[in-house]
């Protein structure tokens, strides 16, 4: 179970719901490029990502409720980058944050759960209380981590809408079974869904089909604030039951606002994470905790 302080009625969905009443849906993102490591006077090596990572856990520690390592700048450095990604990890979590590993694991599901045992077992080296998720395999190679994450009152974010561009081609291609099924031979009745809708529906089912789940489901999914939510299929107007989690990146350096979040998300809104990365920690380790505070509470007043 996580130890973020939240409490752990409900898994990790609870506790998700009890920070983002806390502290709002700001998740700071752990990106240290180069170029920011640069910036902050720190060695672009093992020992630069660990100090960066560091100071950042210190900058959002009761400001923000959620932090999201990004795993590929740890990982460029090998078994140094992953000792102090433990270590940033644990510090996060020792700060009350709930921390999201931003890995994008997939596989088949015997592999998958290797993954899931190593992201999402309490005590384990790299525990996380969520790990980021790619379903290329299909959502059904999921089923067993899912299961696993909720187990352990752990969680998932599945990506479904992402904010890069070049992902639409493939995530608004339709998928081949229909959504709802016709009566005779009424083709022009069959809803055929996107990609990222079928992964959304499916995330969605597993939650409804959980027994003790409460009001907040514990595996989200991830939607980009930069796509084109009509092109994708991604339905904003209706609420899914328990609310299903959503991991926004996009916002900030990538373009979206996020005052503009609750026109974004619509019904998704209240349980939408704003993630950013780089628009805060471009703001130095003397003027995060500050851009932080800041970008905090006008998500805060945006979605009063
Ligand atoms: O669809 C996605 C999924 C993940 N990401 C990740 O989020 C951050 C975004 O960083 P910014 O500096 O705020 O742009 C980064 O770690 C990505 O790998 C995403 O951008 N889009």
């Amino acid at each position: 179970m996580s130890d973020t302080g939240f409490g752990l009625g409900f898994g990790f969905g609870g506790v998700l719901q009890s920070a983002l009443e806390a502290f709002g849906p700001l998740c700071v993102g752990i990106d240290p490029h180069d170029f920011l490591l640069d910036e902050w006077g720190l060695p672009s090596s093992a020992a630069g990502v660990r100090e960066f990572g560091l100071k950042a856990v210190d900058a959002a520690a009761g400001r923000a409720g959620i932090v999201k390592p990004q795993v590929a700048f740890f990982e460029r450095f090998g078994s140094a980058g992953y000792a102090a990604l433990e270590e940033v990890l644990a510090a996060a979590r020792s700060a009350g944050l709930i921390t999201i590993a931003d890995a994008k694991r997939g596989d088949i599901d015997t592999s998958l759960a290797g993954y899931a045992e190593a992201w999402l077992t309490p005590g384990a080296p790299l525990e996380a209380d969520a790990v980021t998720i790619n379903p290329f395999q299909g959502v059904g190679s999921l089923a067993s981590a899912m299961e696993y994450a909720t187990a352990n009152g752990k969680g998932m974010f599945v990506l479904a809408a992402t904010s890069n561009p070049e992902a639409a081609r493939l995530q608004s291609a339709r998928v081949q079974q229909a959504n709802t099924t016709s009566s005779g031979s009424d083709q022009a009745s069959l809803a055929i869904p996107t990609v990222s809708r079928a992964i959304i529906d499916d995330v969605s089912a597993f939650n409804a089909g959980r027994v003790g789940e409460g009001p907040v489901g514990s595996i989200g999914v991830v939607i980009g604030a930069t796509i084109d939510f009509a092109a994708l299929g991604v339905d904003v107007h209706t609420a899914h039951s328990p609310a299903l989690p959503v991991l926004a990146p996009g916002f900030g350096h990538q373009g979206a606002l996020g005052t503009d979040v609750r026109r974004l998300f619509g019904s998704l809104a209240p349980y939408t994470l704003v993630s950013e990365s780089r628009s805060l920690l471009q703001a130095g380790p003397r003027g995060l905790a500050t851009a932080i505070d800041a970008r905090a509470a006008e998500l805060r007043a945006a979605l009063v």
